[in-house]
């Protein structure tokens, strides 16, 4: 190995400065619940009054009647986080108040939420970042990151405890991974020196964790609702890219006033857009071959430092290649086999969600709505080959086809090599 190549190796100490804390890709603090600066008080009192307004038909006039602000009273990282979260949240709910999709974001949103997103290197779209990394706050001071009891989304559209915990189940595994990442830099490390039982190590506890982050998905089932999560959170959430049929065959007009503006198209909610499995993904070096570039269109979703940082680990991954030049190390490759399978197993609790969630709820139609709690016990016997060939999202993302593919990429590729 190069020292070059040594020298690139992202160091646990370069970890702040691709946006990464103690808490993974959440900040190191808890994301502001208020703007500092008097100045930006109409935002704060107008997103205060968010699902009663949008219940009410009358958001979009509330928000035209806005004065145009602009980004000048912004300082701390925490401030421009708040401000694009704010600004994601109300211009989603702008677009989708109904009964038609808006074609136009207003400039009292579009000036700012262009100047925020730009800050933070992001899409100015209802991304992962705004309505989960940056959107939550914990209910007391000896909340528990990681624990979804103790925390809350700061905004919502519909104002129910069923999307707050929809958001939140995200945040409280992002959190529970964070030590994962220091630890596998420093397995990467650990391959430089021929550490194995560092190496080892690292794996076992990414195996541990992820098993643990799989327990935390499972518990979506406590408070959202299929049913209503189908019918009342999905539906906001939508892009506006492949959206023709539902009133924005040209994407949305981003009115920056004077003249100026753009049209645009992105697309919907999806936490595709969490760094975190595409940072797993990497750091073990599994390839989606077939998920024709989704992740990489993810990417550009992301905070730019997050993305900059999955860029450059998958460029100097050497955990997967390390394993396969070792493969009489059975220990080595067990460990190895067992991450990845771990992964594998994650994704396979994720299609089952997909399944409650989606397909079984677009089956059954909206008459059926109170009562999604009693799908549970039939649907999770339900398997992604009960599921439709094909499926486009809000997202405009083909579903199925490569969520399906997650197992032969993942624990076949690698146990294919060593151990029948
Ligand atoms: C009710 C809960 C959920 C449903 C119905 C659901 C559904 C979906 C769907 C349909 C996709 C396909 C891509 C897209 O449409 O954007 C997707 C992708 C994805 N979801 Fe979820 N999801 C849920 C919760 C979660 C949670 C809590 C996580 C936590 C990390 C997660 C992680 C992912 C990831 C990483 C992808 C990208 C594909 C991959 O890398 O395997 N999902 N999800
Ligand atoms: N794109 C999905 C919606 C979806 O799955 C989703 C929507 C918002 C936030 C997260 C989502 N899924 C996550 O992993 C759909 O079109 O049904």
């Amino acid at each position: 190995m190069s020292p070059l190549k040594i020298n690139l190796l992202p160091s646990p100490a370069a970890l702040p400065s691709y946006g990464i804390s103690e808490n993974g890709f959440l900040p190191a603090e808890q994301p502001l619940t208020k703007l500092p600066h008097a100045y930006y008080q109409s935002w704060e009192e107008l997103i205060e009054e968010l699902p009663q307004l949008l219940k009410a038909g009358q958001w979009r006039q509330r928000v035209d009647e806005l004065p145009v602000l602009d980004t000048s009273h912004l300082e701390s990282e925490r401030e421009w986080q708040r401000a694009y979260s704010m600004l994601a949240v109300t211009a989603q709910a702008y677009i989708w108040q109904g009964p038609e999709p808006s074609e136009r974001l207003p400039p009292s949103i579009s000036v700012s939420f262009l100047a925020t997103a730009d800050h933070l290197e992001v899409h100015p779209v209802a991304t992962y970042a705004a309505l989960n990394l940056w959107n939550y706050r914990a209910l007391h001071d000896q909340a528990a990151i990681c624990q979804p009891d103790d925390l809350v989304a700061l905004h919502t559209q519909t104002g129910t405890e069923d999307e707050s915990w929809f958001f939140i189940i995200s945040n409280a595994m992002e959190a529970r991974a964070g030590p994962i990442i220091k630890r596998m830099l420093l397995a990467m490390e650990a391959v430089e020196h021929d550490d194995v039982p560092t190496i080892i190590d690292a794996l076992e506890y990414f195996t541990e964790s992820i098993v643990d982050i799989g327990k935390l998905l499972e518990r979506m089932d406590e408070r959202c609702r299929p049913q209503f999560f189908y019918h009342h959170i999905r539906p906001n959430l939508a892009g506006s890219m492949n959206m023709e049929a539902a009133g924005l065959p040209n994407g949305v007009f981003y009115d920056e006033g004077n003249g100026k503006g753009s049209w645009r198209k992105y697309r919907g909610g999806s936490n595709g857009q969490s760094s975190l499995l595409q940072c797993f993904d990497a750091v073990l070096g599994v390839k989606h071959e077939r998920c024709n570039g989704f992740h990489a269109e993810m990417r550009r979703y992301m905070p730019g430092p997050h993305a900059r940082f999955l860029d450059d680990i998958e460029a100097i991954a050497n955990i997967r290649s390390y394993v396969d030049s070792h493969q009489d190390n059975a220990p080595l490759l067990k460990a190895y086999n067992d991450a990845v399978a771990s992964l594998s197993g994650f994704r396979d609790k994720h299609i089952q969600l997909v399944t409650r969630y989606i397909i079984l709820p677009s089956r059954m139609g909206k008459r059926e709505e109170d009562s999604g709690r009693k799908n549970l016990a039939t649907s999770s016997t339900q398997k992604a080959s009960d599921a439709p060939q094909e499926l486009v999202g809000t997202g405009g993302t083909t579903l199925i086809p490569f969520l399906r593919t997650s197992r032969d990429e993942t624990s076949e590729a690698a146990v294919a090599r060593g151990t029948a």
